[in-house]
Order: structure tokens, then sequence, then C-alpha cells
């Protein structure tokens, strides 16, 4: 079987123009997820975590190294090189990026966020099927049907976490990135999102998290690394 991603000395550094000085972002990392796997990567703030993360979704440019993923549409493909258009297939369809921010319109209801995704799933021809789905995903992960015509700039942090993941989830990634999902939720909701890992993982899903509280991670990753000033330490 071969890794579903496999990152070769990736190296990103940060060039601040206005002070002439350039921060290191990660610098010379190497690791695999073979598919279905939770991989976890702990460190201090500021160690170069999310900056992986961001490679891997090309919002950072990666400087040097390699991120093979092994792509249902394009088979072997470095995320580091291939070209925007790629990226953008790749975001719509096959990876997913959860954070604890909820990156949404405005004015967009609950209900419409996840139907958005499920469109570019479905395709607007099969606009019924995807509302199907969206109502299914919303039940799945326990929104309650009354919020679901509210914007949820009202929500609690867990509710949004919820519909962020619901929104990542309809696409079914096959890779899903979660960049410090449980950050600023409190053990009702971080447990919450506990279970969802563990049912997606049982669903086959391959995720690379991000977690501050290695209490969560604990039995959880199958494998796991530590970030320190940008190596793996
Ligand atoms: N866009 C950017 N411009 C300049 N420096 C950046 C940028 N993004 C990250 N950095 C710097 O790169 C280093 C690694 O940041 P990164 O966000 O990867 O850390 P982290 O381990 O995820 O931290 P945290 O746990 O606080 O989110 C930090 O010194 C940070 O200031």
């Amino acid at each position: 079987m071969r890794p579903l991603l496999s990152i070769q000395d990736l190296s990103k550094s940060f060039v601040l123009h206005n002070v002439g000085r350039t921060v290191t972002g990660c610098s010379h990392i190497s690791f695999d997820i073979m598919p279905g796997e939770f991989v976890g990567i702990t460190g201090r703030s500021g160690s170069g975590k999310s900056t992986i993360l961001r490679c891997i979704y090309r919002t950072n440019l990666p400087e040097s190294g390699s991120i093979v993923y092994d792509s249902a549409a394009f088979g072997t493909i470095d995320l580091c090189t291939c070209d925007e258009r790629r990226v953008l297939y790749l975001r719509k369809n096959e990876i997913g990026y959860v954070s604890q921010f909820l990156d949404a319109l405005p004015r967009q209801s609950a209900y419409d966020i996840v139907l958005k995704s499920a469109l570019e799933t479905f395709g607007v021809e099969e606009a019924e099927h995807a509302r199907e789905q969206t109502e299914a995903m919303l039940r799945h992960f326990n929104i309650d049907e009354n919020h679901w015509e509210l914007f949820p700039r009202t929500f609690s942090g867990g509710e949004k976490l919820r519909l962020n993941i619901a929104a990542a989830m309809i696409k079914r990634p096959r890779l899903l990135l979660l960049d410090e999902p449980t950050a600023s939720l409190d053990n009702a909701s971080k447990l919450k999102v506990r279970e969802l890992i563990e049912q997606l993982k049982g669903q086959g899903t391959t995720m690379l998290g991000i977690f501050h509280d290695l209490e969560f991670m604990e039995g959880l990753c199958d494998k796991e690394f530590n970030m320190q000033k940008g190596m793996m330490a």
C-alpha cells in the first residue's frame, strides 16, 4: 500500500520585507500518512504546525521539498508544484480543512453553508439530492433543526465547529486537515469532537490534526510527532 500523503524535506520560511527579516515556518519536514491513518502534530505555539497544514492545503506556497498526494482524480501529484487549477479541484473534491474558525459569509444560514458544499459536490442538477444530504449531515452532527435557518454568528463554539465539520465532511474528503479544532472549546464539546473524529476514522477518512491538548489526543492517533522551532523534534 502506498501513502496517501508523503512529505519529504518540506521547508517554508516567510520574508518580512518591512523589517528585512526571514522567519522560519517549518524546516526539513518529512513524514508519510497511510490511507485511513490519523496523524497528530503537537508542539508549542509558533513551532510550525499550522505552516505544515497550510502548505498541504497550499494556503502557503512551499519553498522546497515535496508533498506527494495520491489523488483519486490525478494519481500521485506534488502539491508543492501542481497548478492552481488542480489545487482548487482538490480543495473542492478531495482535501478538507477544518479550523476552530468558521469561514462563512455573514448573512448565510447554517443550512446554506452546508448546502453550498453539497451543491459543489453533487452539482446543481442534483439539487434535491444535495438538500437530502445536507439535512442528513446536519442531523448527523447534532445541529438542532431550530438552528438551521439561523446565521451561525450567534452559535456556540461547539456548534460552529460541528457546522464546520459538517460542511467539510459532506464533500467526503479523502484527506481531512484539522487545525486545532478544539481550541477554546469546553470539555463537553471536546469530547463531542473526539467522538466525531472516531466516527470519521471508522469511516476510513485519513486525517492530519493539530491539537494543543495532549490528553485529548491520548489513544486517538496512529502516529504523532512533536514540532520544535520549525523542525520535527
Ligand atoms: N504568513 C506569515 N507571515 C510571517 N510569518 C509567519 C506567517 N505564518 C506563520 N509565520 C511564522 O512562522 C512560525 C510558525 O507559525 P505557525 O503558525 O506554523 O505556528 P504554530 O505551531 O501553528 O503556532 P500556533 O500553535 O500558535 O498556531 C511562527 O514564528 C510564525 O510567526
